[in-house]
């Protein structure tokens, strides 16, 4: 398996409740296999996956890439994992001469709606990047919060909902930050708003929480950081949540997701996938898994925007809110040249 190290600045940080993000650093990885070549990407986001260092040590540990696969060895460091799977994945759908997305489901989307990701700041430039992502054609929005007092957030989107009018789908992302108080005095103060869902109300560890929200509140919720920190499968049986959302690089690769989304389906709960703001390779596999689930939920995959640059041109650019599943074989992009 051949590793390589790569940084990228962001254009403008994505401002959260945990921090801003400014910059993205990861490896590309590409796999032989006995009919094709195939590449995949491993972006770690510390919080959500390993360290920088400790992804390279993982993936400087890996021989033979299935068998470590197969193994388990790389289930601690997800975003290893994910670079690995994605890898072997692309190179699996290569070699069958299909798409990604249609090697992984039998009945894929050839097109996915996804969700404009707004930051979090002042009342007047949230409205803007509102207004401005509905120009460009976007139909949901999805806007940061919990990094400012509570009244400002309930203003925040007040004041979106206000300028983009009632047909637009609008989601507001926590990141964890709220107790339990200040989430039911948010859930009161957007009860009017029709908001498609609010995720990650509260820290990932309180499922308890987030069910009784859930009773308590009309506006779903949408659970992310608890399905790394607790599990998919316990959000599930909690019923902590109407919507998960499957970060490939924090779940460990496509096939972890897959897996999730078939057993969220089966339980009524829908699935967004989003990226982790990853270079095009990891963007384009995050693409694929979206397109290979069930369900019509708009995804948060709009994120090259934020990069400066990337590894090599975007085949899958967002055109009015939508991003179309690229047709060739495997992920739909050549970077073998980065490995000369
Ligand atoms: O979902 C999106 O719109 C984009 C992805 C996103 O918001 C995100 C990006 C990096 C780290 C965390 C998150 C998050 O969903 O909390
Ligand atoms: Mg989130």
């Amino acid at each position: 398996m051949r590793v390589r190290e790569f940084a990228l600045d962001l254009r403008r940080p994505l401002s959260t409740a945990k921090g801003d993000i400014d910059r993205r650093e990861g490896f590309l990885v590409a796999v032989e296999t006995a009919n094709a070549t195939g590449v995949g990407e491993a972006t770690p986001l510390p919080g959500w996956t390993e360290s920088l260092a400790e992804c390279r040590d993982a993936l400087e540990s890996v021989d033979d890439p299935e068998t470590v696969l197969a193994g388990g060895a790389l289930d601690d460091t997800p975003a290893a994992r994910h670079a690995v799977s994605l890898a072997l994945a692309d190179a699996r759908a290569r070699g069958e001469g299909r798409s990604l997305a249609s090697s992984l489901a039998t009945e894929s989307h050839t097109s996915v709606p996804v969700n404009s990701t707004i930051g979090d700041s002042g009342v007047e430039s949230t409205v803007e990047a509102a207004k401005d992502a509905v120009s460009a054609g976007f139909d949901c929005l999805k806007v940061k919060v919990g990094a400012r007092a509570l009244a400002d957030d309930i203003d925040r989107l007040r004041a979106v909902r206000e300028a983009v009018g009632p047909t637009v789908s609008l989601r507001a992302d926590a990141n964890g930050a709220w107790d339990r108080w200040t989430a039911d005095r948010f859930f009161d103060g957007v009860a009017s708003l029709e908001l498609e869902y609010i995720e990650q109300p509260l820290p990932a560890e309180i499922l308890d929480g987030h069910a009784a929200l859930r009773r308590l509140h009309d506006t779903p919720i949408a659970l992310d950081e608890s399905l790394a920190a607790v599990s998919p499968e316990r959000a599930i049986a909690s019923n902590a949540a109407d919507v998960l959302v499957c970060k490939p690089m924090a779940l460990g690769g496509p096939d972890r997701v897959l897996s999730v989304a078939e057993r969220a389906t089966d339980a009524g709960v829908g699935v967004v996938v989003t990226t982790t703001i990853d270079a095009v390779v990891a963007r384009l596999g995050a693409l694929h898994v979206a397109a290979a689930v069930p369900g019509n939920r708009a995804h948060g995959l709009a994120t090259a925007s934020f990069l400066d640059s990337d590894l090599a041109p975007d085949p899958a650019p967002v055109e009015a809110g939508t991003m179309a599943v690229p047709e060739t074989p495997g992920l739909g992009i050549d970077v073998t040249s980065r490995f000369d």
